[in-house]
This record gives structure tokens, sequence and C-alpha cells, in this order.
């Protein structure tokens, strides 16, 4: 059962290399205003009201390194090869008591407790499955091998998702336990809508964009430096 009074947990998916961002180092270590990306994830985490348990899918080799930045309130493990073995295991060091947990990218930086609140709430208001999405800005086509145009879907039904994404914490699990089945998903409510299980949207933030290419660091460091003093963590 979900209600106002369950748990909430936060999983965020932290392994990966970052090749198109580059740069040699594991993305969520790259800084931005001086700081890990994944410290000021993981700050934003910490100040949503509605969070109460953090778990970290690290690169393998950078657990303990990892585990003293974010200090004792913070669980780290090993993440693994692909995105979904990350947060599969991450899953798993959930406290007992957790009924709704969120998955939330360490390459989202800079997205404001208030979309993470948001996100919660709505799971916890009863919805099994929620995901913050945007409107697509451009024309979107669908092409062959080729790169030739095979179709231009209308865009009025089309959104960027982002996350955090919101689940109760059985009906994600049990997507997990499904997840070798059918063809690879980029996010986590894919696996779910395999399940059958509705998954609804909410307005998502333009501030939680995922730091992806080199170009998407620039805007995160401009982004960052227009922030308050108290709210961008530098001091
Ligand atoms: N094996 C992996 C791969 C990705 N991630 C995490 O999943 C999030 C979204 O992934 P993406 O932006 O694609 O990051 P990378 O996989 O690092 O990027 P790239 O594909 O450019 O290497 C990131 O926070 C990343 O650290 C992870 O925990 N474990
Ligand atoms: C989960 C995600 O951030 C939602 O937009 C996205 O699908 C991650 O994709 P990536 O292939 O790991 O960049």
């Amino acid at each position: 059962m979900t209600g106002p009074e369950a748990r909430v947990a936060v999983v965020v998916p932290a392994a990966g290399r970052g090749e198109r961002l580059g740069g040699g180092v594991p993305k969520a270590l790259r800084p931005l205003g001086g700081r890990p990306m994944l410290v000021h994830a993981v700050q934003a985490l910490a100040a949503a009201d509605l969070v109460s348990q953090i778990v970290v899918a690290a690169p393998p080799t950078l657990v303990e390194v990892v585990s003293r930045l974010l200090g004792p309130d913070v669980r780290v493990l090993a993440g693994g090869a692909e995105r979904v073995d990350s947060v599969r295991g991450a899953l798993r060091a959930l406290d007992d008591d957790i009924r709704v947990v969120l998955v939330h990218d360490a390459a989202r930086p800079l997205t404001p407790p208030s979309l993470v609140d948001a996100v919660a709430a709505a799971v916890l208001g009863g919805q099994p499955a929620v995901i913050p999405v945007l409107p697509v800005a451009d024309t979107v086509k669908e092409v062959d091998a080729q790169g030739r145009v095979l179709r231009t879907p209308t865009r009025d039904g089309l959104r960027a998702v982002q996350t955090p994404q919101g689940f109760r914490r059985e009906v994600l699990e049990a997507a997990y336990a499904n997840s070798d089945d059918g063809p690879a998903v980029t996010d986590d409510a894919g696996l779910v809508e395999r399940l059958g299980v509705p998954v609804t949207t909410i307005p998502g933030a333009e501030e939680a964009f995922k730091v992806t290419r080199p170009i998407d660091l620039v805007f995160a460091e401009a982004l960052l430096a227009r922030r308050p003093l108290a709210e961008s963590g530098r001091s």
C-alpha cells in the first residue's frame, strides 16, 4: 500500500562512462561549478521534502571514492554494464519499508527538488508509475538505416521524457524481474509499460535536462552560474 506516510527512496544510476560527453572521467564525477555532477544531483534529491533514502550505483572501481564524497547518509554500491543493470542492483539495497521508488539519472544535475517532490507526490497519491515530460520542440522523423525518411509522426502526441521517474516499489520490482524479456528499453517506465501498468505523465522541468554531449555541460555551467549562491552549492 502507498499513502501520504509511505517512505520514498531514490535510486541514482551513476555508473555510466559518459562516452558521448568524453573527457576521460566517468560522467558522474565530471566537475560542474567545481563539484562533481553527481554531488549536485544528490544534493537536489536530499533537498526534496519527500525523499528518505538515496542509493547510488557508482562506477565499480570508484565505489569508495563516491561513498566518501557523498557521506554516510547515502548508500553507494557498484553499478553494472548497462543502465538497467545499475538500477537492478540498486533496487536490492533499498530499506525494507520503502514503498515508493524514484529512479533519477546522475546526469541530470540541475533537476529542481520541486520536480522530485512532484513525482513522489503523484505516486504517493495513488499512481503506479509517473514520469516527467516536456513537449518536443523539433519535428521528429523516423528514418531507415540509410537515413532515408520513413515517416513524420505528428508532434502533438510526442513528449521528451526526463527523470526522476517514480513507481510503486512492487511495480518497479516486477518490471525489473522481467527486464531480460523483449527488446531493450532506454528508460524505467519502458519496462513498466511492458507489464501493462498505466504510466502517467506530469510536466517536467527545463533545468532537468540530461548532460549527454559537451554542449550540455556548457549550458549547465551557464545555468548554475545564474543560480543564487545558496541554491548553487557554491560558497
Ligand atoms: N552502465 C551504466 C550506464 C549508465 N548509467 C547511468 O545512467 C544515466 C543515464 O545514462 P547516460 O546519460 O546515457 O550516461 P552514460 O551511459 O554515461 O553516457 P554514454 O551513453 O554517453 O556513455 C547516467 O546517470 C549514467 O551514469 C549507469 O548507472 N550505469
Ligand atoms: C532515462 C532517460 O534519461 C529518460 O530520458 C534516458 O532514456 C536515458 O537514456 P540513455 O540512453 O541512458 O542516455
